[in-house]
């Protein structure tokens, strides 16, 4: 069974940053949902292209099937990972429901973590980004805050009445984020 944790916070809190350093020094597999559809989107033949560039200019959430299906086929290809750093994934409700559907009994979720981090440090970080992605611009960032709000937060709230929530406060710089993440990863890891 693959162990996951699911690493949930507003865009640019931080989580494919942290997710890299834990995926170096604690051998998890860092998995990005919007990376996996990035690559999608660019594979030549990919009948979900277009779809997956419109979900992501206008900051909506693509059907979980496609998104869901990314994320196992990656999690076969590294089958022999300690575990898994699912980050930016589940999204909303559909994204929720379809991994039950699809990886219920396949997985043990961990734990959340959740990055949290004001919104105009966020959007101002996504600005100053520098990669050149098609929604890091003040018009889909809007939109991208916006899903966040209504959609992802309910989710992290479903999973904190769960207990499954593990907070660290991401304004914070990198260095001092990444010790307390570590210590979330150690405390977890020694029951
Ligand atoms: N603690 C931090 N302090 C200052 N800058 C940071 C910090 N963490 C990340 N950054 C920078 O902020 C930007 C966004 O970080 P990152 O890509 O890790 O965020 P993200 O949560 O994965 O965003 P998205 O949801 O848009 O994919 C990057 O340029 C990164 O270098
Ligand atoms: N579960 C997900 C994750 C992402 N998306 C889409 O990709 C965009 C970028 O995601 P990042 O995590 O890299 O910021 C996001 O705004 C969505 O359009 C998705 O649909 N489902
Ligand atoms: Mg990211």
């Amino acid at each position: 069974m693959y162990n996951v944790v699911f690493v949930l916070g507003p865009p640019g809190s931080g989580k494919g940053t942290i997710c890299s350093k834990i995926q170096q020094n604690l051998g998890y597999v860092h998995l990005s949902a919007g990376d996996l559809l990035r690559a999608e989107r660019e594979r030549a033949g990919s009948q979900f292209g277009a779809l997956i560039e419109n979900h992501i200019k206008n900051g909506s959430i693509v059907p979980v099937e496609i998104t869901c299906s990314l994320l196992e086929n990656a999690m076969i290809a590294s089958k022999d990972a300690n575990g898994f750093l699912i980050d930016g994934f589940p999204r909303n409700e559909d994204n929720l429901e379809g991994w039950k559907k699809q990886m219920g009994g396949k997985v043990n979720e961990q734990f959340v973590l959740f990055l949290s981090c004001p919104v105009d440090v966020c959007i101002d970080r996504c600005l100053h980004r520098g990669q050149g992605r098609t929604d890091d611009n003040v018009e889909s960032l809007k939109k991208r805050v916006e899903t966040y709000n209504q959609q992802t937060f309910p989710i992290i709230e479903l999973f904190e009445k769960v207990g499954m929530v593990r907070e660290v406060n991401s304004e914070r710089p990198v260095t001092e984020v990444y010790d307390d993440v570590v210590k979330v990863f150690a405390t977890a890891n020694q029951k």
